[in-house]
């Protein structure tokens, strides 16, 4: 059977910059996929030329066996994409948007209206559902965005980070979603951080460092008997505790000796007070200079106080 998703030798180049260095990415069908790597590994570089939104330098990459740059529109009729930094038509409600999505796929308009009806109600959306989009919460653009991915029940679908800033109610959502999809023999695949994610939901995982893949496989094989973020620590050289090797002035501050104490008060002008312009005129009453008052120890000067 043909895989969902296969590249081979896929190359994109930003000047001198090598951002994916011939990445060969096999996704199986019906695949629950991880796409993993740390800041800067490539992943959106590489998410971005498989859907066609970026032309690569050099490599191939195929949907369903169809080339993304040979085939491109028998491969946008298979994929749905939740592209990074989404951009949604802002004017348009939520449900306008689905329509319009779903007619520019060409599928008949009571089919659609119904299809959006349903997805909004899937994502808890209805309530909303004629509120422009530009009103929307971060969570609830994803939401629509992932509505707007699947409406055309399309055979892989690829989201960028798609937990990013949703909560865990609507992640919970998403989440329910994208296990309904992939049950029935779709293919997701997904870009993150967040290893433990990615172990719950995955059984397909691609791990990414400085444009290649160097490791893939069914999730109990990449992890190898460790827990994931284990396994992404070694395969991409992060070793526990490196972070803080060079910042040994970070939190070492000395402990400051506090606001200076007032001395006993001094006669004479106040140092803030009003100007004075000589002395006041005679027989008035004055008032002396305080008493000052025995000494008193300075704070720091008396006994122990049970610290340093
Ligand atoms: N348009 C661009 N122009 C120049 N360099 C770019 C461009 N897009 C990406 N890069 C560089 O390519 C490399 C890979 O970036 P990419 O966004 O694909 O990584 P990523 O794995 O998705 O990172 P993150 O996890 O931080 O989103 C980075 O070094 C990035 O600076």
């Amino acid at each position: 059977m043909t895989d969902a998703v296969r590249t081979h030798a896929l190359l994109k180049r930003y000047g001198q910059q090598i951002a994916v260095a011939g990445v060969n990415l096999t996704i199986p069908r019906g695949s629950f996929a991880g796409l993993v790597g740390p800041n800067g590994a490539g992943k959106t570089t590489t998410l971005s030329m498989i859907t066609g939104l970026l032309r690569p330098d050099g490599g191939v990459a195929e949907i369903d066996g169809y080339s993304v740059w040979h085939d491109p529109v028998a491969v946008k009729a298979r994929i749905g994409v939740l592209p990074e930094g989404l951009r949604l038509f802002e004017r348009l409600s939520g449900r306008e948007l689905l329509i319009y999505n779903g007619r520019l796929r060409g599928i008949p308009k009571a089919d659609v209206e119904q299809r959006a009806a349903e997805l909004l109600d899937v994502m808890d959306l209805t309530s909303s559902a004629d509120k422009l989009v530009v009103d929307y919460s971060t969570g609830m653009r994803k939401k629509i965005g992932l509505a707007a991915a699947l409406l055309h029940n399309p055979s892989v679908l690829f989201l960028d980070e798609p937990f990013e800033g949703v909560d865990p109610v609507s992640a919970n959502t998403l989440t329910e979603v994208l296990r309904r999809y992939t049950a029935s023999g779709s293919t997701v695949v997904f870009s993150s951080h967040v290893m433990d994610l990615v172990e719950r939901l995955c059984d397909w995982v691609s791990v990414m460092s400085a444009g290649q893949i160097v490791a893939q496989g069914p999730l109990a094989d990449v992890r190898g008997g460790r827990s994931l973020n284990e396994a992404f620590l070694d395969l991409v050289g992060g070793a526990p505790g490196a972070g803080g090797a060079k910042l040994s002035w970070l939190g070492s501050r000395p402990v400051p000796p506090g606001p200076p104490q007032p001395g006993p008060p001094q006669p004479g002008p106040a140092p803030y007070g009003p100007p004075q312009f000589g002395p006041p005129p005679p027989g008035r009453p004055q008032p002396g200079p305080p008493h000052p008052g025995p000494p008193q120890p300075h704070p720091r000067q008396q006994g122990p106080a049970g610290g340093a």
